[in-house]
This record gives C-alpha cells, structure tokens and sequence, in this order.
C-alpha cells in the first residue's frame, strides 16, 4: 500500500465524526464530564431466537493499544480540521474507562445491553466505531454458525469460507466466531495457527485437472498424505470419483487413512445414497461423505429431510458473509451523562416507534433461571444499583404489552455485563476459546427449544425491572412536556 504514514495504530479506525465530537467537547470544556454508552441491537439476526455474542477479544486488544501514535497526529493535522491545542490533548490521551460486557459465547438478545462504557464523554465516543465494527460483525456470524449448528445435530461442521470473505479480517474473525458458534474446524491455516482453531481440509478439482484422471490424482494425493478426503465430482461422482477413491483406499490400504469423499455438486441427497451404498459395498463403512456447495441451515435442513447420507458439512459464502443478513444493526446510545453541576442525568432517544425509543440510564442485565431445571426465564433489565431479590417473588412483564407478565420464584439472577475494563485498567482475563465455546454451548442447553428453533422461534423475554420502567416512562414525559413547550422557533 502507498501511503505518506504507516499504519501503526487502530486508533483512528473510527468515523470522522467521533474525533469531531471529541474536538467540540474539548473545545467546550466538557470532554471530561462523566457519561454511560451502551451497546445494543434492535432485531435479533436471522429471525433468530438469540444471537450468540462474540468480538470481545478484539475490543479488549483494541482498548489497550488506544493512543494516538505521531503518524495519527501528523495526519490528522495534515486535514486542517484540529487545533494544535486538541491535537495536544489527543497527545496524551489514554483510555480511562470502564467497560462492562456480556461474556463471548454467552447469549443475548434485542434490546438489552451487549457492551456498556462508562468513563469520560471523550473515552466513550472515541470507540464507539470500532466496538460496533468488531461486535456487530462477530456476533452475526456466531449467531449464523450457532444456527447451522443447530440443524446439523452433531455432524461435523467445517468452515470454508475464507475465499469469499470481505477481505481478510472478516476470515480470520469470522472463522473464530464460527468456532464460537458451534462450528469444529475452518479451512483457514493462519486461524490455526493464531487461534488453535482445529483445520480440516480436502482437495480442489484443480488436483484431479492436474493429473486429468482421478485415480492418478488420487493415487497421487495418497502417497503424499496419510489423511484422505477424496473430492469426487470433478467428471462423474457415481461412475468415476467413487469408484476410483475405493480403487486407491484398497490399493494403499493402511498406508492411508481412508477418512471419505467430498461432493461439491448435483443433487447431493440422491448422490450422497448412491455414495453411501458404493461405500458400504467396498467395506468402508465408516468412510464419510463429506458435502459443500453454497449450503446453509435451509439447505442442510432440506437435504437432511431428504435422508441425504451427508456426515460432514463444508460451509463457507452463506456463513461468513452471513448472505440473507450482512449486518446486525447495533447500535451505541448515550443512556446518561453529568451535567454542568456534577450530576448525572440519564437521557433517551425518542421515536414514533415505540420499539426504538431508546432506555434511558445505566443498566445490568440479569438472566433469570429457573433453580429447578436450569432453564432461562427471560433476561430482566434493571438499573445498575438494583439486584432482583432471588429469596421473593419477581415480577417481570413485557414492556410495551404489560398484560404480558409472570411472577418467578426459585430462580437464580446472573448479571450478564460483566467488568472488562475498570478506570482504563483491564480487569478481565480473557479465557481460552476452547472455554468460549463451551460457555456457548452451555449457555444454549439452559434456552428452552421453543427459542431455539429455526423457524419463527418464541420471542425470549426481555423485561424492564419496574422501577426502570417507571423511570423510562417519567424521562418520556419530562421530555414530551419540554417539546410541547417549544416554539416553532425551537426556543422555549
Ligand atoms: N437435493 C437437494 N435439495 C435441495 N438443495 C440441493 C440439493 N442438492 C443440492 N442442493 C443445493 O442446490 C444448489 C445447487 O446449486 P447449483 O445448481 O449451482 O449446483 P450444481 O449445478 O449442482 O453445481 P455446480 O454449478 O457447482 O457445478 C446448491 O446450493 C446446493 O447446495
Ligand atoms: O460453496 P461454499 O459454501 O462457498 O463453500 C466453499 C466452496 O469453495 C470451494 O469451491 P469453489 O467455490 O472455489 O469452486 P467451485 O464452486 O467451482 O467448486 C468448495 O468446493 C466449496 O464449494
Ligand atoms: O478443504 C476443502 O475441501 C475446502 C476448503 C475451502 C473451500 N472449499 C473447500
């Protein structure tokens, strides 16, 4: 890349606006009064019924390398857009905040904060990009693969995406969050080689072109490989790729790991029988056909309906670009800030919808299970300084249709925010991805199957506690009393 700077930093890796803002709350005096962002989503993805969160570790890494380098500077100064005196401050600017989020892997739902940030107006709106840039993109993915997961019981589930990815980083993270999510190998080395993720991979039809037979290509393959996955499409599956993989297994016999065939095209559920029987017949019963070609959960769950004898599962454009929904839509609202005498006020973003009138206030999230089995509840938003009592009763209600209501007992509340981040300092350690996985896994067994389902799945309860909800409804009038105050003129 031919640049004037190098690329050292992620700390510009934001909208221009952010630095604009940050400029005027400097300019302004206010760049150190105290303010709460939190990170959500309107819509769960997919039509879900949860969406599985990933993307915690790059905030963290990104959260400790954020300073503004000297190429940063020199470029931003070069826009002739900063003064020197902000350009100084940017200088010696250290993130000095606190974050709090969900867990990778765990569950979450609309309307509930993922990620809060709490710290100076400056802190908070410096991130803002980059935390919705990394969260939204890895939380859609997890919550694709946990979907194909979902469909594909316990067959093998591989990630193939890399080459029709946007762009590298997309492969490398989204090939994580997939692991997150419930997929057990990628295709991609260098997420092996980072993240110990487990590789898998076949062959492509270019070997078969190469050697212009497949027995030769075969042949080939298997004497310089102990592990055989033999792709058996390339000129006629039933007629040559089979019966010359059988040929080379006999033939190579235990000098190769004979592990099955992969069919990347044509009606997999009536080729995938005939495979099977080939197989079967050869005396390779446990050999597996492994199957790709632009699948997803639809066509997994339609092959699968079919009886189509398909045990692996090589996945890669419809996952990794999340194809029937390239973007989670979350977003990063102020919910409270101090004003000019030090104290906080918590504030709301009104809407004619009332779905998308934002809560107002700093909050936790407490999933609600049930002591006796284990299983979720519903997810009840309170405000930060409140705990449900898990010795009484809880009421929780939904908070647009309040006739919608339950009382909980012997239940058990986990606060799902947890602290990343306290005044700039990481408190958090990140755990293994191995335990990231299982934590989502886990987290998936405690949701009822009524969520968990594919299509039009219950809606997961997401409550206000009802002093949140109290608290909501008297920002909302405060605010609606201001407006009908206002002139036309916007004076009141
Ligand atoms: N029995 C089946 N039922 C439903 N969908 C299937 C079935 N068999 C294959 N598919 C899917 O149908 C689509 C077929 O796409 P396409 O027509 O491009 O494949 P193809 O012609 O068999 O292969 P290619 O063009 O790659 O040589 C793929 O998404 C594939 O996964
Ligand atoms: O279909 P996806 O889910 O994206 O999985 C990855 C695809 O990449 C490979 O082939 P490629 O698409 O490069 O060539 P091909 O379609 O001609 O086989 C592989 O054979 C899969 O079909
Ligand atoms: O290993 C494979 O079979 C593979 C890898 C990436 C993309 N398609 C197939």
């Amino acid at each position: 890349m031919v640049t004037r700077y190098p690329d050292d930093s992620l700390t510009l890796h934001t909208d221009a606006y952010e630095v604009n803002m940050v400029q005027t709350y400097f300019e302004d005096g206010v760049a150190d009064r105290h303010a709460v962002f939190e990170l959500y989503f309107r819509d769960l993805p997919f039509h879900n019924g949860y969406a599985v969160f990933a993307g915690l570790e790059r905030v963290v890494d990104y959260i400790n390398q954020l300073q503004f380098t000297d190429s940063d500077l020199e470029y931003l100064a070069s826009t002739k857009q900063y003064s020197e005196k902000f350009l100084n401050y940017l200088r010696n600017f250290k993130f000095t905040g606190t974050i709090r989020a969900a867990k990778e892997g765990d569950l979450v739902f609309n309307n509930e904060p993922l990620v809060q940030v709490e710290g100076t107006l400056a802190d908070c709106q410096l991130v803002e990009t980059a935390l919705l840039n990394i969260v939204n993109y890895q939380t859609l993915i997890a919550t694709k693969a946990a979907r194909i997961r979902s469909v594909a019981g316990n067959d093998g589930i591989l990630e193939f995406g890399t080459r029709r990815a946007q762009e590298m980083d997309a492969a490398i993270w989204g090939t994580r969050a997939a692991y997150i999510g419930g997929f057990d190998a990628t295709s991609n080395m260098r997420a092996g080689k980072i993240f110990g993720i487990p590789i898998s991979g076949t062959h492509a039809h270019s070997l078969v072109q190469t050697y212009r037979n497949d027995y030769d290509a075969f042949m080939a393959y298997a004497r310089s490989h102990r592990d055989c996955v033999f792709l058996v499409d390339t000129y006629d599956t039933l007629r040559s790729g089979v019966p010359n993989a059988i040929r080379v297994a006999k033939e190579m016999g235990d000098k190769i790991n004979f592990l099955g065939v992969r069919i990347d095209s044509g009606d997999m559920a009536y080729i995938s029988k005939r495979v099977r029987e080939q197989l079967d017949e050869a005396g390779f019963p446990n050999a597996k056909i492994y199957a790709s070609n632009d699948l997803d959960e639809k066509t997994i769950t339609n092959l699968k309906m079919q009886g189509a004898k398909i045990d692996v599962w090589g996945v890669g454009t419809k996952l990794i670009t999340a194809f029937d929904q390239p973007a989670l839509g979350a977003v990063y609202k102020l919910v409270s800030v101090e004003n000019e005498r030090g104290k906080m006020v918590d504030t709301i973003k009104l809407s004619s919808n009332a779905e998308k009138v934002s809560t107002p206030g700093k909050k936790q999230v407490w999933r609600i299970t049930k002591k006796a089995d284990g299983k979720s509840e519903g997810d009840y938003v309170a405000l930060s300084d409140e705990r449900p009592d898990e010795a009484s009763r809880l009421h929780m209600f939904h908070p647009s249709y309040t006739y919608i209501n339950k009382d909980v007992t012997d239940f058990d509340a986990r606060p799902v925010l947890v602290t990343i981040f306290e005044n700039g300092k990481q408190v958090y350690e990140l755990p293994e991805l191995q335990t990231i996985k299982q934590f989502a896994a886990d987290q998936l067994a405690s949701l009822w199957d009524e969520y968990k389902r594919d299509l039009n799945p219950q809606i997961y309860p997401v409550d206000l506690s009802q002093k949140l909800w109290d608290h909501k409804q008297n920002i909302i009038k405060q605010v609606h009393s201001y407006v009908s105050e206002l002139k036309f003129d916007g004076q009141s």
